[in-house]
C-alpha cells in the first residue's frame, strides 16, 4: 500500500507509468468507466477548494467508483483520537484524499491509515497538482524531461513540482524571493540541488538574464504569493501586504514573455494584477485550463494505481 506525499517514495518509472496510464484513460474514457466499480473514495477538506474537490469526486465517478466528501469542520477529527478515527474511515473506503493545513495532520493520517492516503495540498506538498502539471507538459512537448522556470513564492506547489521535474530528468529553475512556512527545511532543497537538475536563481537577477532563462524553458510557472488559508484572514492582512510589496517586481508580465513562445502555467486560483498580469493570464488561459482539467485525468491514473496496485491496464 502506498500513500502520496513526497515523490521521494516513488521511482521515476512509477511516476511515468501513472502519467501514461492517466493519458490512456483520458483518450479512452468509456473503456475505463467500470474499472473502479464498487470502490469508494473519502475526500476531506480542512481548507477551501475548487479543483481538488471537483477533480477527485468526478474522476472517481468516471471510473465507476463512488466518493464521499466531508468538510473538516463538520467531522469528528477535531474532538477525537486521530489514529482511531482514521482507522475507522479505512473500514469503509478504499482510499482517502485529505487537504489539511499542516503536514503534521497529513502524516498523522498516513501513519494510521489502513488504506492509501493522498495529500490534497498541505503546507508542504501538492503532489496531485504536480502530476497534472507534468501530464500537461508531456502532452504539449511529447517528453517528460521538461524545463520549467517557477517565479513566485517557495511553497507546496513549488516543492512538488521541483521533485517531479528533477526526478523525470528535466530542469527546474526557481526564482522564489519569498518562502511560505513549510514542513521541509534546507536539506530538502540541498537534495534537489544534488540531482544536478535544480537551480535557484538569485533574487537580484537582471531582467536580461531572466529573459534568457524564459526563452530557454518550456514553461514559466507561477502560483499565488499568499496561500489559501491566509488569503482572507484579517490577522494576516499586514503580512499579506508586505509579501505583495516584496513580490511585485517578480510579476509575470508581457515584457518578460515578449519574443518567446514559452508557455505560462498557473495552478489556479489566479490573482491577476499580482503574480501575473491580466493580459498575460488571458493570453495563456486555455493552457492554464488544460492544466487544471488535467488534475482530473492525472488523479484518475493515480486512483487506479493506488486502489488496484496495477499500472498495466
Ligand atoms: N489548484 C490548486 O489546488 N491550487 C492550490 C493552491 C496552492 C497554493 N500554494 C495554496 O496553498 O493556496
Amino acid at each position: 500500500m502506498k500513500h502520496v506525499n513526497s515523490f521521494a517514495d516513488y521511482t521515476a518509472d512509477e511516476l511515468k507509468g501513472i502519467l501514461l496510464l492517466a493519458e490512456k484513460i483520458k483518450q479512452n474514457q468509456q473503456a475505463f468507466s467500470h474499472l473502479l466499480d464498487g470502490k469508494k473514495l473519502y475526500t476531506l477538506f480542512e481548507k477551501t477548494s475548487n479543483r481538488t474537490y471537483l477533480s477527485f469526486n468526478i474522476g472517481m465517478e468516471e471510473l465507476g467508483g463512488k466518493s464521499y466528501n466531508q468538510l473538516w469542520k463538520d467531522s469528528n477529527f477535531t474532538i477525537g483520537d486521530l489514529p482511531s478515527e482514521v482507522k475507522y474511515v479505512g473500514r469503509n473506503v478504499d482510499c482517502i484524499m485529505g487537504r489539511f493545513k499542516k503536514s503534521e495532520t497529513t502524516h498523522g493520517f498516513m501513519d494510521a491509515s489502513i488504506v492509501p492516503v493522498i495529500n490534497g495540498c498541505d503546507n508542504t506538498f501538492h503532489p496531485t497538482q504536480a502530476l497534472a502539471d507534468m501530464l500537461t507538459l508531456y502532452e504539449k512537448t511529447g517528453h517528460f524531461d521538461v524545463k520549467v522556470l517557477y517565479i513566485g513564492a517557495k511553497n507546496n506547489t513549488y516543492n512538488s513540482l521541483s521533485e517531479i521535474v528533477t526526478m523525470l530528468g528535466g530542469k527546474m529553475y526557481g526564482l522564489t524571493p519569498f518562502s511560505q512556512v513549510m514542513g521541509v527545511g534546507d536539506e530538502f532543497y540541498e537534495g534537489l540541488k544534488a540531482t544536478g537538475h535544480y537551480e535557484e536563481l538569485p533574487d537580484n537577477i537582471s531582467k536580461e538574464d531572466l529573459k534568457k532563462v524564459v526563452a530557454e524553458v518550456d514553461c514559466v510557472y507561477t502560483d499565488t504569493w499568499v496561500d489559501m488559508e491566509f488569503f482572507t484572514n484579517p490577522d494576516y492582512a499586514e503580512k499579506k501586504n508586505k509579501i505583495i510589496g516584496m513580490m511585485m517586481p517578480y510579476q509575470i508580465d508581457a515584457d518578460l514573455m515578449a519574443g518567446t513562445d514559452t508557455m505560462v502555467f498557473h495552478d489556479m486560483p489566479i490573482h491577476p494584477g499580482y503574480e501575473i498580469t491580466q493580459d498575460v493570464m488571458e493570453q495563456h488561459l486555455e493552457t492554464i485550463l488544460d492544466e487544471a482539467e488535467n488534475r482530473r485525468h492525472a488523479e484518475k491514473g493515480l486512483l487506479v494505481y493506488l486502489i488496484t496496485g496495477k499500472l498495466d491496464w
